[in-house]
């Protein structure tokens, strides 16, 4: 795939290295996504996906590499960065929607999602309130405002997370395994929310292990191995022809939920 112009990306990672003690997890990752891409970051169980996600918003701090969101590059040396102000406003920019849901469970489904801009953007209550429902009824939960975590589906739950990280009006969204910890007959309402999303032209990066997803709604499939990406480009393209054998063997193994 050729690179993308620096100009057109909205958020870019440069050469990401992260360790945890001795073990390198992440050695060496540069990807960049434009507005409107959908990025599906596929690898086995411990290849880096989730680390190197997190590293994208600052959840991990890479030793290393430099993370850019809308021309803003915040440089990391040694693990550490030179100004701690970068990260807050390089999350403004960006949503996160986590395996676990992360929702805060003494609060209903509708104070969850008002959370962020009334906390965060110094939104008015009223209005945070009107986003919060629409954002709600557009998950399809219009009947569950008021209700709390315990008492919703984790796929309820997700989809709560999801208008949640909306109602901070991301420029990118990332997702880190949305559906893993979902029983399988709940993946579905969660994945058609997504797809909806990237039908909208959300710009989002998804680590999954969702394959279908990953070929029939992904603009670009990026494939980890051991802290490096072996494979990236279209999904057209990865599945139909992989270039190495390593991806080869994943497609093959997974093959049987695209069929
Ligand atoms: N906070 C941490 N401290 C120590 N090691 C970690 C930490 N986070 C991740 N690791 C290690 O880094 C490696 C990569 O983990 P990561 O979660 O990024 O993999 P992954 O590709 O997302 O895997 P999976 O598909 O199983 O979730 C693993 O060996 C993991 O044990």
């Amino acid at each position: 795939m050729p690179p993308k112009p620096a100009t057109d990306l909205v958020l870019s990672a440069q050469d990401i290295h992260k360790s945890f003690g001795a073990q390198e997890v992440l050695k060496g990752i540069t990807l960049g996504a434009r507005n409107h891409d959908v990025i599906s970051i596929l690898g086995t169980s411990g290849s880096g996906k989730s680390t190197f996600l997190r590293c994208l918003n600052c959840l991990e701090i890479p030793n290393s590499g430099t993370v850019a969101v809308h021309g803003e590059e915040i440089v990391f040396r040694n693990g550490r960065i030179g100004d701690q102000r970068q990260i807050e406003r390089l999350r403004r920019h960006l949503g996160m929607v986590f395996q676990q849901f992360n929702l805060w469970t003494h609060r209903t489904a509708l104070e969850n999602v008002m959370e962020g801009p009334v906390q965060v953007k110094r939104m008015a209550k009223a209005e945070a309130r009107d986003l919060a429902e629409g954002l709600l009824a557009r998950v399809g939960l219009a009947d569950r405002m008021h209700h709390y975590p315990a008492m919703l589906s984790g796929g309820q739950q997700q989809r709560v997370a999801i208008a949640r990280a909306l109602a901070m009006e991301p420029d990118v969204i990332l997702f880190d395994e949305p559906t893993s910890a979902l029983d399988p007959e709940l993946v579905g309402e969660v994945l058609k929310v997504m797809q909806d999303l990237a039908a909208e032209g959300r710009t989002m990066i998804v680590v999954t292990h969702e394959m279908a997803f990953a070929r029939d709604v992904s603009t670009e499939v990026v494939f980890l191995n051991e802290g490096r990406i072996a494979e990236q480009g279209p999904p057209d393209r990865l599945f139909e022809h992989p270039e190495t054998e390593v991806f080869a063997r994943f497609i093959s193994k997974t093959r049987r939920d695209i069929a």
